[in-house]
């Protein structure tokens, strides 16, 4: 089983308005160097494949139209970039794995290009990247980028993976570094490439100016479930990080992406898939029980929908009530939509509706089933109906309360999985990169080959 820890540097990682509980540590430690080295130190110790960061590169300013909800609440505002962070937590680990976030729609190809080897290069081959195309229009306000619909997002997305495969693995000979003191080459020109890439939306000569690093293309992350979504993950990704609703309609979702993989001629089964789960367990049932009791003092509805609306993209206090939801066009996730629109795929959701579903706190006793909750051993059983019903091969682990849950998961699940056999008692040292944790020893480098883009006129939905 793959288990990652998912987080934000941010006060609210994750359910909003648990930065008031007294004994979260989020709320002061995100901006700092003592808090993330002890997190990664533990999920170290637990063996664990990766630390995920998520980031956005905007404010959450749909909900009424202001940015004021998001701050007031600390919804990914303020927050510190991860990626800096990045090199001092390799420094206090050797093999744990560090997913960062980096946009297809705010970040320049040739940048992202060097900043993900630079950290490929400091960390031993440690790195994945989850690709976003970003949802946050109000990002295109800082200076850093066009906001482009949906579906043309991810055709230059596509264009994108084109342009910094094309750097990391064409660019460079494995043989280019010579380090030859005596003849006074460092590299060989010759074997140093241009990439000359002229596309629709970029233009870039090359060649790369790093290296080849342990795994040069880092660990190829996606999360997005749109139609056009998948059809992104199954040209590129090598894990993909879901959302799902509940394992059984899951599995339509995690079928449909593995058939699309095949379609793009790749193997289905060498593609990890990923379920986002937040998760609170304790010692008993009741102690996890009473874990969750600090979400009902603690939730913040207005937190939740600020980041609900920036999700989307759409406001759910600018339109009338009765609206059906299926009147507005959502250029923002139409993962984020589905996942509520599954929960009960027959009924013709409005406005309304979504405000009061998004808004309200779910508690998994009470019917929200979107939550692994319980002792160790009911929560890891629940695990593996997920792995045995919807077909995901690990999780994206969601702890609450966010800090503490993090000791939970790592003193009390962890165990319990491994006394299943169902997890790692350490690392192979063999699975020297992160790479090599997914595929196999051995397997440090992409394993299919640079791809020119697919044409968005070719393409199909
Ligand atoms: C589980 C999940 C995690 C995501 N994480 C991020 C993130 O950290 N930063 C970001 O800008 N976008 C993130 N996204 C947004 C996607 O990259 C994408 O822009 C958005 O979901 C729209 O695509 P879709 O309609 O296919 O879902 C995430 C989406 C999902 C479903």
């Amino acid at each position: 089983m793959h288990l990652n820890l998912f987080t934000e540097c941010a006060p609210v990682p994750s359910f909003e308005g648990l930065w008031r509980d007294p004994d979260d540590r989020t709320a002061e430690g995100y901006g700092s160097l003592e808090y993330w080295t002890s997190v990664a130190r533990k999920l170290e110790d637990a063996c664990f494949d990766a630390l995920f960061f998520a980031d956005v590169h905007g404010t959450y300013d749909v909900y009424e139209g202001s940015w004021a909800a998001a701050v007031r609440n600390g919804v990914q505002i303020p927050s510190i970039d991860p990626v800096p962070l990045i090199p001092a937590l390799a420094a206090v680990t050797d093999r744990l794995g560090f997913a960062v976030t980096y946009s297809t729609t705010y970040h320049p190809p040739y940048l992202c290009a060097r900043v993900l080897s630079t950290l490929d290069h400091l960390t031993g081959g440690r790195i994945a990247w989850n690709i976003v195309t970003s949802y946050l229009r109000s990002a295109s306000g800082n200076g850093i980028g066009e906001f482009l619909e949906h579906d043309q997002r991810y055709d230059r997305a596509d264009e994108y993976l084109a342009v910094v495969r094309a750097l990391w693995e064409r660019s460079w000979a494995d043989d280019a570094v010579r380090i030859d003191r005596e003849g006074g080459v460092f590299a060989d020109p010759e074997r140093v490439h241009q990439i000359d890439h002229h596309g629709r939306w970029f233009d870039v000569r090359g060649p790369h100016q790093c290296a080849p690093t342990p795994q040069r293309t880092p660990v190829l992350y996606q999360a997005g479930t749109s139609g056009r979504g998948l059809r992104f993950a199954a040209e590129h990704a090598e894990v993909v990080f879901v959302t799902l609703a509940d394992p059984r309609r899951g599995a339509e979702v995690v079928t449909d992406l593995r058939r699309r993989v095949a379609e793009a001629g790749r193997d289905p089964s060498s593609v990890t898939v990923l379920q986002g789960m937040p998760v609170v367990v304790g010692a008993t049932q009741e102690q996890a029980k009473a874990r969750l009791e600090l979400m009902n003092r603690f939730h913040s509805a207005e937190g939740r929908l600020a980041k609900w609306c920036g999700w989307t993209g759409i406001d759910l206090a600018g339109h009338p009530d009765e609206l059906p939801l299926s009147e507005l066009p959502v250029q923002g996730s139409r993962s984020a939509l589905d996942a509520v629109r599954r929960t009960d795929p027959s009924r013709e959701w409005t406005v309304g509706d979504v405000r009061r579903t998004v808004s309200t706190v779910h508690l998994p006793m009470r019917g929200g089933r979107f939550m692994l909750c319980g002792s160790a051993s009911e929560v890891a059983d629940q695990m593996e109906t997920w792995r045995e019903i919807a077909g995901v091969d690990g999780f994206n682990l969601v702890p609450f309360p966010p800090s503490t849950g993090i000791d939970d998961i790592c003193d009390l699940l962890v165990p319990e999985l491994r006394r299943r056999g169902l997890f790692r008692t350490a690392y192979d040292p063999a699975e020297a990169t992160l790479r090599e944790r997914y595929r196999g020893a051995g397997n440090a480098r992409l394993p299919y080959p640079t791809r020119p883009a697919p044409s968005p006129d070719t393409a199909t939905g």
